[in-house]
């Protein structure tokens, strides 16, 4: 089995490469989703966010307010709060979902995607991704162009009012300002270039999926 980190910023398109991937047949493990489902009413991280945060950040159907969160975390400087009770738990889970794809299918590719793997605290070890992975995959893209992505994204197709779009674009600068570390490990990963087109970037991530066949295939 090969363990890929797949990282790079917030809008940088590492879902979208993780997508591209699966297509060829790796197994994705997206730490976004992972988290939203452990953050779930009923879930313990649940309970932990309301007993640390209170009643505030619970929506009136009983599930977390997001936007609260992000405010919480991204404007009011309490983000380390937040990873501190989240990124245990997805490690965790990260770890028992590929130990039992080890066992199931020992010639299984697996990427795990987050924006974090570098700069996350909370693996076993002081150089947590050394040990998580066996490969790092970073998608890059320039910083506007990276802004202007998570933008659209959270627009969904609809037509944005200049304040809501200057709101965006500010909660964009915030949650990048704290993912400085990724192009500085630049060096020790595959670089996946994300400043084209989709058909681009679906060359680049052939030419990369290639490579990491060939590791797979030499470093069973
Ligand atoms: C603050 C929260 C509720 C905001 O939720 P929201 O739906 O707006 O964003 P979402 O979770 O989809 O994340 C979107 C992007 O924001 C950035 N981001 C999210 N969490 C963090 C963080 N802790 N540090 C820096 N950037 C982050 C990443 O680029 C991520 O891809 C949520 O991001 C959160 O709980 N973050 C802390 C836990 C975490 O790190 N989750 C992500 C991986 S486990
Ligand atoms: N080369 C590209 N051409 C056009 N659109 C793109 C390209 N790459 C990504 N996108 C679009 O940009 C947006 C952000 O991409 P994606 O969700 O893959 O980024 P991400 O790195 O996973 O972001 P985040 O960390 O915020 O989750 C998506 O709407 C995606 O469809």
């Amino acid at each position: 089995m090969l363990r890929v980190g797949l990282t790079g910023d917030l809008g940088s398109g590492k879902s979208t490469v993780a997508r591209m991937f699966a297509e060829r047949g790796a197994v994705v493990f997206s730490s976004d989703e992972m988290g939203r489902r452990l953050m779930q009413p009923g879930q313990p991280v649940y309970t932990a966010i309301v007993e640390h945060f209170g009643g505030a950040v619970v929506a009136e159907d009983g599930s977390l307010d997001r936007r609260v969160l992000a405010r919480l975390a991204f404007t009011e400087g309490r983000v380390e709060e937040l990873n501190a009770i989240v990124h245990p738990a997805v490690i965790a889970e990260q770890a028992r979902l590929i130990k039992g794809l080890a066992r199931k299918h020992p010639d299984a590719m697996v990427i795990v995607e987050s924006a974090l793997l570098f700069t996350t605290k909370y693996g076993n070890s002081s150089h947590p991704w050394r040990d998580r992975f066996d490969r790092m995959v970073l998608v890059t893209a320039p910083e506007e162009q990276k802004i202007a992505r998570f933008v659209e994204r959270a627009a969904a197709g609809r037509l944005l009012d200049p304040q809501e779009r200057a709101a965006l674009e500010a909660d964009a600068r915030a949650r990048l300002a704290m993912q400085t570390a990724n192009e500085a490990h630049a060096a020790e990963c595959l670089v996946i270039q994300n400043d084209g087109d989709l058909v681009t970037l679906l060359q680049r991530v052939g030419a990369v999926w290639r490579e990491l066949c060939q590791v797979a295939r030499f470093e069973p």
